[in-house]
């Protein structure tokens, strides 16, 4: 079977759309602008780059984003301060530290200082335990993404065979929950994988949709995917590559080539999930806004 690639982009940008349109009602009618704040600590060239990504899709959808560019040197008392200062901002509805922080800085400590109902990343404890037990919260954005993804895509998960590869905070933990949550995209069976499993490939190859989200290339084979099977790749890895204008080259933890020749379905890297994670963060932003109100 050769596989209809998933268009990430597409489908974003088909929800962006709604978004501008939601904020441009939601101006007209209450005077409200949703805001951004955003923070990056320090000069992490991937981080920069997914930072300015964001702040350019607030601009498109109308969502006020209000940058914060910190030295490497900052330290966490100025960190917090500045946090603090962001929750009681009345122009503020939500507030996203760009992770990974330099070594000096608690990322724990930083993410449980953000007011709850402005935590648009869904990082914080609270938001963490509200969706385990299937309350109101915010989502975070990744995991957020892929279901939407799949969701718009036609995949059904109502007892579906789902296996997640990847257990970490922000995607395969998360991801895991929401899947077997009930209701409207869950109702999945799931089995979670990690380095420590013993035969991945078993696992991978019952599962109706396999979720690569373990940070290394090549962790997906053509051998470990059933036909026909839908294949989600998280998974955003940089490589070097001399060739490239930018001297390296995005690939995910699929190999893409070859199993894009069995699936039914498969996102790319880039192109496929990590567009709807920014999409996932636009549409808390609103929300965050809306309820507010
Ligand atoms: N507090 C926090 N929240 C995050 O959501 C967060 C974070 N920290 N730290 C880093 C990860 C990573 N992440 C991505 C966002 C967009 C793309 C994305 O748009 N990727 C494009 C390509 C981008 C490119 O070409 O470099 C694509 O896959 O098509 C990827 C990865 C958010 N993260």
């Amino acid at each position: 079977m050769t596989a209809r690639i998933i268009d990430g982009k597409q489908v974003s940008a088909a929800i962006r759309a709604e978004l501008q349109a939601e904020v441009a009602a939601l101006k007209a009618a209450t005077g409200v602008v949703p805001g951004l704040a955003v923070v990056l600590v320090g000069s992490d060239p991937a981080s920069t780059s997914y930072v300015t990504a964001k702040e350019k899709a607030c601009h498109e959808v109308g969502i006020f984003s209000d940058d914060n560019r910190l030295p490497a040197e900052t330290s966490e008392a100025e960190l917090l301060a500045l946090i603090a200062r962001l929750n009681k901002d009345d122009r503020i509805h939500g507030i996203l530290v760009q992770l990974p922080l330099p070594k000096h800085i608690s990322e724990a400590k930083v993410i449980m200082a953000i007011d709850p109902d402005k935590d648009v990343d869904g990082f914080h404890p609270v938001n963490v335990g509200r969706m385990v037990i299937g309350e109101d919260g915010f989502l975070p954005c990744t995991p957020h993404g892929v279901l939407v993804l799949l969701e718009r895509c036609g995949v059904e998960l109502d007892g579906a065979e789902v296996v997640v590869v990847g257990r970490s905070n922000i995607v395969g933990k998360p991801l895991a929950n929401m899947l077997i949550q009930k209701g409207r995209r869950g109702n999945a069976t799931v089995t979670v994988c990690h380095t420590r499993t013993r035969n991945l490939a078993e696992h991978t190859r019952r599962a109706d949709v396999v979720i690569a989200a373990a940070g290394r290339p090549g962790t997906i084979t053509a051998d470990m995917v059933r036909d026909g099977a839908v294949v989600i790749d998280v998974g955003v890895n940089r490589v070097t590559d001399p060739s490239a204008a930018r001297g390296y080259r995005l690939v995910g933890d699929v190999d893409f080539a070859a199993v894009k020749e069995k699936a039914s379905l498969i996102t790319p890297v880039p192109g496929g999930v990590g567009p709807m994670t920014i999409t996932m963060l636009l549409h808390n932003t609103v929300a965050a806004a809306k309820r507010r109100r």
